[in-house]
């Protein structure tokens, strides 16, 4: 499997965001997407999530391949953690609620409503969700949001096992998670408007 984007333009709030987008994501590698506040990182992954159409180019996934984490988990908030992953588990039809509480340290919580979870816990949970997937392509948005030290270590071993095992990543992080990824600054991909003035681009 493999990701491929080319000439992808998007765009948010019916304005362009990003144009010319390309790149090439093979299975057992991370791309991970750099750009200051507002560049487009979230607007590129929502389009690569099917969440929004693209303006214009192509996306080579299979959307069943793929899953998505971004601000909002998805938490139930009235069961319990480990419900959650079962909830989902059972949805994605994977067995692997024991590895994914072990993976983020979560058994401790395992009988905690979610909704009674820290921040941080409450993202720990979302991130674990990825595990019960068994999807191989997952678009992660800011996943570390929260997350103490430690947690950010989890994360990082999560990834570099999905890796292994030959799934994909396209993570966008304005932190360094350690991880051999290749890099992309979406802010190569500014649009160019042509200006009345001096100034013939911004
Ligand atoms: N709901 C929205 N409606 C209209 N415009 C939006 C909306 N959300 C974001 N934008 C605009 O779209 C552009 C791209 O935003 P986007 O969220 O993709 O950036 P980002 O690189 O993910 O930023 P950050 O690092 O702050 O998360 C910005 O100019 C932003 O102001």
């Amino acid at each position: 499997m493999e990701l491929i984007v080319e000439d992808l333009s998007v765009a948010r709030g019916g304005m362009a965001v990003l144009e010319g987008v390309c790149f090439r994501l093979a299975c057992g590698h991370a791309l991970v997407l750099r750009g200051p506040n507002g560049a487009g990182k979230t607007t590129l992954l929502r389009t690569l999530a099917g969440l929004q159409p693209p303006r214009g180019g192509r996306i080579s996934l299979d959307r069943e391949a793929m899953v998505y984490a971004a601000h909002a988990d998805g938490i139930k908030a009235v069961l319990t953690v480990e419900e959650n992953l079962r909830f989902w588990a059972d949805l994605y039809r994977v067995d692997a609620v024991g590895a994914a509480l072990e993976a983020f340290a979560l058994g401790p919580l395992a009988d905690r409503p979610a909704g009674a979870l820290s921040a941080g816990q409450k993202r720990r949970l979302g991130l674990a969700r990825l595990l019960v997937t068994g999807r191989r392509v997952w678009v992660l948005d800011e996943p570390t949001v929260s997350l103490d030290a430690e947690a950010v270590g989890m994360f990082a071993r999560a990834v570099r096992a999905h890796l292994a095992g030959g799934g994909l990543a396209v993570i966008a992080t304005h932190i360094e998670l350690g991880l051999e990824a290749e890099v992309l600054d979406v802010a190569r991909f500014r649009p160019r408007r042509v200006v009345t003035g001096d100034e013939d681009f911004l």
